[in-house]
């Protein structure tokens, strides 16, 4: 592995999905074409992160982030653009990418019947791990998961959703894989739990040099793990940078002399109108502006 490479390159990728509308009455007259609406779930995206990096992709629900993750991870494949892995591009190289890279995903397939172990087990062999060094590996990163002894041998099906949801990280960890793409990862779990998978998520950068994409909801989480973000809008990256660098812009911005948190700056680069130095002027203040645009917006529609 050429370590100087960029780990991930993703370079003008766009995605248009097409949504059906649903049919009454009299539209079932219409053209067919007129029930398709077309939506952009990712428009002209470019974005690089080295190795050993962490990088976080926040944005609000529906502005593309699965569909990125899902596009890095092989399952989807970008209408223009180019993306890779290690120099391996994603469609022609499909197979060398899949061996690099592992995805998290809220909905990770499992045999529900059978236990952690078990799913572990299986999927220790497809990566043709030694049984007895697979069963050490899965007790300490289910240990380290704070999932009990007694559930690692019990079936899945008769566990929560989010200690299921720890199993499924536990299988990404099991092959320490070079690329990690961990869609929401921490939805959904306890605080304790979010820390236990925060601190893992880093422990794997660290020992195994793996390069991490991450996509929360959760601006601490962003703040504490990620040495990057970039903030998607409307499949759009509209803001990218270091969390502390973007923290500073904002509150200049916005005039304060107390530090702009992560949240406002999410709000400030998400709003319906991005918020100029202009708009500050015109208005008074950040919130002002914000204020009056946002108004003029429900106005608008
Ligand atoms: N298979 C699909 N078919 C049609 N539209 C889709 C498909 N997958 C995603 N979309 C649409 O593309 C847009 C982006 O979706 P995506 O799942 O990437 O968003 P997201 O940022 O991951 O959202 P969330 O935070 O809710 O998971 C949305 O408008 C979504 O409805």
């Amino acid at each position: 592995m050429d370590s100087s490479r960029d780990a991930v390159v993703i370079d003008s990728v766009s995605k248009i999905f097409k949504k059906s509308r649903p049919l009454f009455g009299w539209r079932k007259k219409q053209d067919e074409q007129a029930k398709k609406q077309e939506v952009k779930a990712l428009d002209n995206v470019s974005l690089t992160v080295r190795r050993k990096e962490i990088v976080g992709i926040l944005g609000a629900n529906g502005s593309g982030k699965s569909t990125l993750i899902r596009i890095l991870s092989t399952l989807l494949i970008p209408d223009t653009g180019y993306v890779s892995i290690f120099g391996y591009d994603v469609v022609k190289d499909e197979r060398m990418v899949q061996r690099l890279i592992n995805r998290v995903s809220v909905e990770a397939s499992f045999f529900k019947k059978l236990s952690p172990m078990e799913n572990l087990l299986y999927a220790a062999r497809l990566y043709n791990m030694p049984g007895e060094q697979a069963r050490t590996m899965i007790r300490s990163i289910l240990g380290r998961l704070s999932i009990k002894p007694d559930r690692i041998d019990a079936p899945l099906e008769n566990m929560s959703r989010g200690m299921q949801q720890k199993v499924a990280i536990a299988r990404a960890f099991l092959t320490s894989p070079i690329v990690l793409l961990l869609d929401e990862p921490t939805t959904g779990l306890d605080p304790r739990s979010k820390l236990d998978v925060q601190n893992f998520v880093q422990e794997l950068r660290e020992q195994h040099d793996a390069t991490i994409l991450i996509t929360t909801h959760d601006m601490d989480e962003a703040e504490a793990l990620c040495d990057r973000v970039a903030i998607i809008d409307q499949g759009r990256i509209v803001a990218e940078g270091e969390t502390q660098a973007l923290k500073r812009t904002v509150t200049e911005l916005m005039g304060r002399s107390t530090p702009a948190t992560m949240n406002e700056v999410f709000m400030h680069y998400t709003a319906s109108h991005m918020i100029t130095e202009e708009d500050v002027r015109r208005y008074g203040s950040w919130e002002k502006a914000f204020e009056v645009l946002e108004a003029l917006r429900e106005e608008e529609e």
